[in-house]
């Protein structure tokens, strides 16, 4: 009897993409070929090496700082966009978390630094700027691979244009012993992709295609990139978008946070005319994101796991 050797997401280094190498176009096609078949299989990956250890340490360290402060001046930070101001919920006990929205625009990051800490703090404001500045490189990379896979660079630019990011940096608190584990329910992210970091504690997990839950353990300065329901409806059901949930086990705080690109409500969410033919029917009526919002939070979409197929699935 062997022993089975536990699944393992690609890992995919970014590394290697250097604008002045002359190698660099036989890279970028060799890693787009991973990042699209990774997609098509996991619905994530692993991406190395896109940002310095030092940097993910500053970057630790600020969550911690944030989520130290006193509850009253995390409750300064409000907003009417969900998910950007501070949330708690008693349906997440163990969670909370708080959003920057456009994070790469200096200004953002400025005036949320000043709303937590009125007499600055200097390493939060500038790691934070110069992740979010990184991770947006990731987001924009990444995007153009499976655009060019598909041959749908002539979207590209319209659609990076129609979209707004959130940083959403998160808490989960260890639970008591007569508590539940569960730090985030399983669900898929509606929105176009999402790159995820967490701490060493790690608690995140992945449910595969043939349904088996893997629990994701990266390289400390990794980053997980996941594929959204929008970005599905864009290439009418080409990608796996994978359930995961976050598992908390020990009695210690996890910290992690993800960056959301988000479809703006300037345009509908729908799919690519070229995605759709005989073998392809379209398995989504074109929706408008921030209605189909309000349908997912007030509606009870989000107790579905299948919310987006209940809201405008196509009967095939
Ligand atoms: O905390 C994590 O690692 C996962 C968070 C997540 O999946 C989400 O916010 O959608
Ligand atoms: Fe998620």
């Amino acid at each position: 009897m062997g022993s089975k050797v536990p699944i393992k997401l690609p890992v995919i280094d970014f590394s290697q993409l250097k604008t002045n190498d002359p190698n660099n176009h036989s890279i970028w096609e060799s890693i787009k070929t991973d990042v699209y078949k990774a997609f098509q299989d996991y619905g994530c990956f692993e991406a190395s090496s896109v940002v310095s250890i030092d940097l993910q340490e500053s970057v630790n360290d600020a969550l911690k700082e944030l989520f130290d402060l006193p509850e009253e001046t995390k409750l300064k930070n409000t907003s009417e966009i969900a998910f950007h101001g501070y949330v708690r919920s008693p349906k997440v006990p163990l969670y909370e978390s708080m959003g920057i929205g456009n994070p790469f625009i200096p200004e953002y990051v400025d005036e949320f630094t000043d709303l937590m800490w009125p007499h600055d703090n200097p390493k939060f404001r500038e790691s934070i700027k110069t992740y979010s500045k990184k991770l947006r490189e990731l987001d924009e990379i990444v995007k153009k691979m499976v655009f060019e896979s598909l041959d749908l660079e002539k979207y590209f630019g319209e659609q990076m244009k129609a979209t707004s990011y959130l940083l959403k940096v998160m808490k989960y608190r260890a639970p008591e012993p007569n508590e539940s584990d569960i730090g985030l329910h399983t669900h898929t992210d509606t929105n176009i992709m999402t790159i995820l970091h967490q701490d060493e504690i790690g608690g995140l997990e992945v449910q595969l295609k043939n349904d088996e839950w893997i629990p994701i353990k990266v390289a400390p300065n990794s980053l997980i990139v996941v594929a959204g329901e929008t970005f599905n409806v864009w290439l009418n059901g080409r990608l796996h978008v994978p359930f995961h949930r976050v598992v908390m086990s020990g009695n210690v705080a996890r910290y992690s946070l993800g960056f959301f690109s988000v479809q703006r409500s300037s345009s509908l969410v729908k799919s690519f005319y070229e995605m759709v033919d005989e073998e392809h029917p379209l398995l989504y009526k074109p929706f408008d994101y921030a209605e189909f919002l309000k349908f997912f939070y007030k509606e009870g979409g989000i107790q579905s796991k299948f919310a987006l197929k209940n809201y405008c699935g196509v009967e095939n």
